[in-house]
């Protein structure tokens, strides 16, 4: 990024900020909600409990000696941040501590009854059965008939407003309000990423996930339509090794939702259908990277990684976290040039995103000014009701 200097990193440490709400308000709210979800045994309780007055009143404490993946937490800075408060340590880095420090509570990673169960799947399975699912997945048919380019930009389009159905975002939002004085999409790229694709069809996509549910379900079928209709030949999606952000995509995320799929009618069950068998012979591909739970920036990411997405036709990065890790979680000024916070990644990349925290780049300085005309408190940032396409070739 030769001309554009780094921004402030995010803490969490400024009361009445954004972060330290998450960090003061919905981390306590994701544990009240998890104890409601499940009949947890007196020591889960206790070890909750423990987190909750940690997480809100006290300083990073170290992984337990024998945690499977201590040495990795160590390299991503936990020997750097521990002894120091949650607020006073990246934003990004604390978010993603409390929900490793959520799966210590409750057992998830520690042999025994416990070990692998997803404490916020209750609430990601009554999403995926909600009607909404039903009436997303019947107007499908309505689609089917009509021209593949316009298919394929409502579908486009279906994945990125999926992102607003953010369970860890409803635990706090007020209602999700439309501003009428500015459109919701503030920059569409979205033509670039069709010329990207083209027509030859041989290329790979990879898709970074964000959400299960009533984002992954939209997700997967614009990756059907992707290889149905042969603008890329492979598509390799990214997941969560384990729970994350409440309703990040898991690999028992994916298999729900394809079951789902398959379960319904009509071209929901037919998409279902081909992307069960695109896994079965490799056109789809799963992937659960460690880094993927990283609470790093992707500039940080590990050769593997870096290599595969050097390979991709190009790398389509979801949702709200993923893009504050792609250009960094910073207040950047809103009219820094997405290419220039971009230019490191190994590919083309593009983002599609609504807006749930302040790190925002690429928006013209007309569209910042009617916006803070509009919402002069700055919600416009947070409250999920824009969104962005954003494309670097
Ligand atoms: O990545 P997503 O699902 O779009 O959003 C994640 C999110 O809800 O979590 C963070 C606050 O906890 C914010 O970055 C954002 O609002």
């Amino acid at each position: 990024m030769p001309d554009t200097p780094a921004a402030p990193v995010i803490l969490g440490a400024e009361p009445g900020s954004f972060p330290h709400g998450v960090l003061s308000e919905r981390h306590p709210a994701i544990i009240r909600q998890v104890r409601e979800a499940f009949p947890y045994e007196p020591r889960q309780q206790q070890a909750l409990d423990a987190l909750l007055a940690n997480c809100t009143e006290g300083r990073v404490e170290p992984l337990p000696a024998d945690a499977h993946d201590r040495a990795r937490w160590e390299e991503w800075g936990m020997t750097a941040y521990a002894g120091r408060s949650w607020y006073e340590v990246p934003w990004l880095w604390s978010e993603s501590w409390f929900y490793r420090q959520l799966l210590e509570a409750v057992g998830y990673f520690v042999p025994g009854p416990w070990q692998g169960i997803d404490p916020f799947r209750p609430a990601k399975l009554a999403e995926l059965d909600s009607p909404a699912t039903d009436e997303e997945l019947a107007a499908l048919d309505e689609l089917t008939g009509r021209p593949a380019d316009e298919q394929a930009r409502a579908l486009l389009h279906g994945s990125l407003w999926g992102n607003r159905a953010d369970l860890g975002f409803r635990l706090s939002a007020e209602s999700t309000r439309e501003t009428d004085a500015v459109p919701g999409l503030l920059a569409d790229d979205g033509e670039r990423l069709w010329s990207l694709l083209g027509t030859s069809g041989t290329g790979t996509l990879c898709l970074i996930a964000d959400n299960a549910g009533g984002e992954l379900v939209p997700d997967l079928l614009l990756l059907d339509h992707l290889l149905v209709h042969g603008l890329v030949a492979r598509a390799v999606l990214h997941v969560k090794p384990y729970p994350y952000y409440v309703s990040d995509a898991t690999g028992t995320d994916v298999i729900d939702a394809l079951r789902r799929l398959v379960r319904a009618r009509g071209a929901a069950a037919d998409s279902g259908r081909r992307l069960w068998s695109a896994l079965g012979d490799g056109r789809l591909e799963l992937r659960a990277h460690p880094f993927s739970c990283a609470p790093l920036p992707y500039a940080e990411m590990p050769d593997d990684l870096r290599a595969e997405f050097a390979s991709a036709t190009v790398t389509v990065v979801k949702g709200d976290l993923n893009y504050r890790r792609l250009v960094g979680d910073r207040l950047w000024p809103p009219t820094t040039p997405f290419a220039e916070v971009t230019d490191w990644f190994p590919g083309p990349v593009a983002a599609l995103r609504t807006l749930k925290s302040d790190v925002v780049t690429g928006l013209s300085a007309d569209t910042v000014a009617a916006l803070d005309k509009a919402e002069p408190d700055g919600r416009w940032r947070t409250a999920g009701t824009h969104a962005l396409i954003q494309v670097r070739t």
